[in-house]
């Protein structure tokens, strides 16, 4: 039934028009594709060409999974999503209004209309003409317009917090940004173009407002961190500034600043097992670099504590007990969800100025930026409200959790600021009427917090080369096809079948790894043919993803202890969102209960080596290489001139694969250099640093998992990626680590596809939408 009533109402939203959030967010790129278009990449429906109710209700389901779903359903699932997640702290206020029409009706509540309505109904039926008559006498005495559970409580909220009235004219009435270059500061050996120089005048000003920082989301590779440190040597009695990157960026902000500083800044990185624990070292530095995950991990320990034997011990948090004068989020998307502990890590740094970067600060929702405005404390956006009373406050404070601990008054009768505002109306009117109005308010709200520029708007500043981007396209050999084929038949065979029984969404987990097989096949069939095994004899000493079967880069682990790349987990869990109820271990099937932004488990890279699929195979004797393997080896040959090396950048999803590559293109005279999770921060730099400077590297081997973001290769003009992931934006990442300023030759970007598999799908689905 309830099942029915969920695919009833999704055909229902489909009817809906499509939301662009890209028209309001630049290049938010935000493009899912339409779960009718996902019945057409993996054609598993049932086999007769009908479609039962349960395989429409699946297919729409492992739509999700594949981020390939229609617009308007997307609005739907991703405020929803947002509602369910807010459930405890943010309330709808729908419900709001349900239990207050119940518990304390008003004037409004227990109108005319809602008595006459039954009776009107039965009048209707037996006394035609007497409701005729009475019809006429209503339209004598118009009732007053009906007042929405929406605005009745912004009404509330007015009467109690009167300011809250004047924050949408504030904001619509602020100054228009207009650009102002700023002077080249003083010490900066890096020549800043027009639009960097608009940019520092943007952060400068912004610092002195009442925001006291923002978000500065150009386009990648626009220099946002040159931006940034052009702000640190702008003003450099102001200190010291906090810098959190991912790992992979590092020591590159560390190289940045001093290559461009000439040394005027002394950093230090706090990182790594030997980092200090003497406040003292810290007196002259002026910047401080950490990475997300060391963050987490000190603030864990000062709140949570660790065990020991002699129990708990919690651990006072350095990083927390300093008093910065700025905090920077580098890839501030890192902390989009609100209520992990990396968030909550960064929004209890004591600083008086806070800045995020993020080339794509929305990735899939609007509720996303919620969690960078209350990292930035943007009151009253932040806020939590009583429409009972003036209680406020910034944290949601409910102990007993009915209560609030200030007011007294129920959870229910308290709200967020941003939530009624912004999400709520564009849960329920997708963007028409209330909802058009909230689409506007967040469009001021960014206006006066956040400046974004495009490459294209500012192409003459940058001189970018162009960027080509094409799909090579091959067919499987018939050894390939074979293997894919009967993988393809037991898929189906087993779709099927759940659908007869009636468990489909039972094994959801277990058909998104049988998907991620087809893909892996289309790389190698020896990914999956020759895959560790649990239990087999290298799995005590790697960590192997419990959804792809490969080597997991950035491990995490779940509560009931199963183990998974960071990123095959959270696009697992995100394809869950219409029914997060629903969302279960992929292993086990217990509820699923996993921390996004928990620290990577650490690897031995010896057993990472060890460990490798090259080592498992018979490379030697009988190993065949793969239609995919070979299209890469015959570009990179093409690519091959007397006169100068041509770099190219290679990255893949499945860290098998690249060992694949690797050990081909060895063989086949290519110098390569591989990047991986399990490597410090340190051997990053080297490897990065290594391809960068040997004119004689070529090829240099990313896992798109690990370093897809905060990466400058501009040496490389070449990127190929060999397979095309779910959610186009990650790709589109790795381009940008070559299209970027400093690069002096057309970018090509090939995407190789294997035409007769579910690549040749996804890319088509992917082209349609762009179109
Ligand atoms: N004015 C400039 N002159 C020369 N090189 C520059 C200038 N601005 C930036 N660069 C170089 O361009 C590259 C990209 O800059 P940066 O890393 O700051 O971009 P970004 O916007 O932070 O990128 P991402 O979002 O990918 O992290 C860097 O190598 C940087 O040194």
């Amino acid at each position: 039934m309830v099942e029915d009533g969920r695919r009833i109402r999704r055909s229902g939203q489909r009817r809906r028009k499509p939301i662009n959030y890209s028209e309001s967010f630049d290049e938010a790129d935000v493009r899912n594709l339409q779960d009718e278009d996902y019945r057409e990449v993996v054609q598993i429906d049932s086999s007769d060409g009908t479609e039962s109710d349960e395989s429409h209700l699946v297919s729409t389901k492992l739509g999700q999974v594949f981020e390939i779903k229609d617009e308007s359903d997307k609005e739907q699932v991703e405020i929803k999503d947002e509602s369910d997640k807010e459930q405890m702290e943010i309330r709808d206020e729908s419900d709001i209004e349900h239990v207050k029409i119940k518990q304390e009706p008003d004037e409004a509540d227990v109108g005319e209309d809602d008595d006459d309505e039954p009776l009107s109904k039965k009048r209707k039926k037996r006394e035609p003409t007497k409701r005729k008559s009475r019809a006429t006498k209503k339209a004598k005495t118009p009732k007053p317009p009906k007042v929405t559970p929406y605005e009745r409580n912004t009404n509330r909220l007015f009467e109690n917090h009167p300011y809250l009235k004047d924050v949408f004219p504030f904001l619509a009435n602020a100054p228009v940004y207009k650009p102002i270059r700023a002077e080249q500061p003083e010490g900066l050996t890096i020549k800043l173009l027009p639009f960097q120089l608009e940019g520092l005048s943007w952060l400068v000003t912004q610092e002195k407002s009442i925001y006291g920082g923002g978000v500065l989301a150009d386009e990648m590779g626009m220099g946002k961190t040159i931006q940034t440190i052009a702000l640190l040597m702008n003003d450099t009695s102001k200190r010291p500034s906090l810098v959190v990157a991912p790992t992979v960026a590092l020591i590159q902000w560390k190289n940045e600043i001093e290559q461009h500083t000439a040394g005027k800044l002394k950093t230090y990185i706090f990182h790594g097992a030997n980092r200090t624990s003497n406040v003292g070292e810290f007196k002259d530095v002026d910047v401080l670099l950490t990475t997300y995950s060391v963050l987490e991990s000190v603030f864990r320990k000062q709140v949570y504590g660790f065990k020991r034997k002699t129990g708990v011990v919690k651990e006072p948090s350095l990083l927390h007990n300093m008093n910065f004068y700025r905090v920077i989020l580098d890839e501030a998307h890192n902390i989009k969800d609100r209520q992990s502990n990396t968030a909550k890590a960064v929004n209890t740094i004591k600083t008086e100025k806070r800045w995020c970067l993020s080339g794509t600060p929305l990735q899939n929702r609007i509720g996303e930026m919620y969690s960078l405005i209350r990292f930035l404390n943007i009151n009253p956006f932040s806020k939590y409200f009583c429409t009972k009373c003036d209680c406020e406050s910034s944290e949601w404070k409910f102990t007993d959790h009915m209560h609030c601990d200030l007011c007294g008054h129920v959870v229910m009768q308290h709200t967020n600021f941003f939530n009624h505002f912004t999400l709520k109306n564009i849960q329920k009117h997708g963007i028409e009427g209330p909802g058009k109005e909230s689409f506007n308010n967040i469009q001021l709200l960014l206006k006066n917090i956040m400046l974004r520029r495009t490459k294209v708007e500012r192409a003459d500043d940058l001189g970018l080369p162009p960027r080509i981007v094409t799909v090579r396209r091959d067919y499987f050999n018939e050894e390939e096809k074979d293997l894919y084929q009967s993988l393809y038949s037991d898929i189906k065979r087993k779709y099927n079948a759940y659908v007869e029984e009636g468990v489909v969404l039972n094994n959801y987990a277990n058909l998104f790894t049988l998907i991620t097989r087809m893909r892996q096949i289309a790389d190698h069939p020896d990914l999956v043919l020759k895959r560790v095994k649990n239990g087999g004899e290298y799995a005590d000493s790697v960590i192997v993803c419990q959804l792809c079967d490969d080597e997991a880069e950035e491990p995490i682990e779940s509560k009931c202890h199963h183990k998974f790349c960071r990123l095959c987990i959270k696009e697992y869990t995100e394809s869950f969102l219409e029914e997060s109820s629903k969302l279960t271990c992929p292993v086990c099937h217990i509820a699923l209960s996993i921390d996004l932004s928990q620290p990577a488990l650490e690897v031995e890279e010896q057993a990472f080596q060890k460990q490798s699929i090259v080592n498992r195979l018979n490379m030697k004797g009988t190993w065949r290489s793969s239609t995919k393997i070979e299209a890469l080896v015959e570009e990179l040959y093409n690519l091959r001139s007397d006169s100068r090396t041509i770099k190219s950048i290679v990255f893949s999803q499945f860290t098998s694969m690249l060992d694949l590559v690797e050990w081909r293109l060895k063989r086949a005279g290519f110098q390569t250099v591989k990047l991986q999770g399990s490597m410090t921060p340190t051997q990053r730099d080297e490897t990065i640093k290594y391809f960068m400077e040997n004119t004689h590297c070529e090829v240099f081997l990313v896992s798109l998992k690990a370093g897809g973001v905060a990466l400058n290769l501009c040496e490389a003009s070449q990127v190929f990626i060999l397979d095309p992931w779910w959610n186009p934006s990650v790709e589109w990442q790795s381009g940008d680590r070559v299209h970027r300023i400093g690069q002096y030759r057309p970018v090509k970007i090939t995407r190789l596809c294997i035409e007769d598999s579910i690549e040749s799908r996804i890319i088509e689905l992917q082209e349609k939408k762009q179109i």
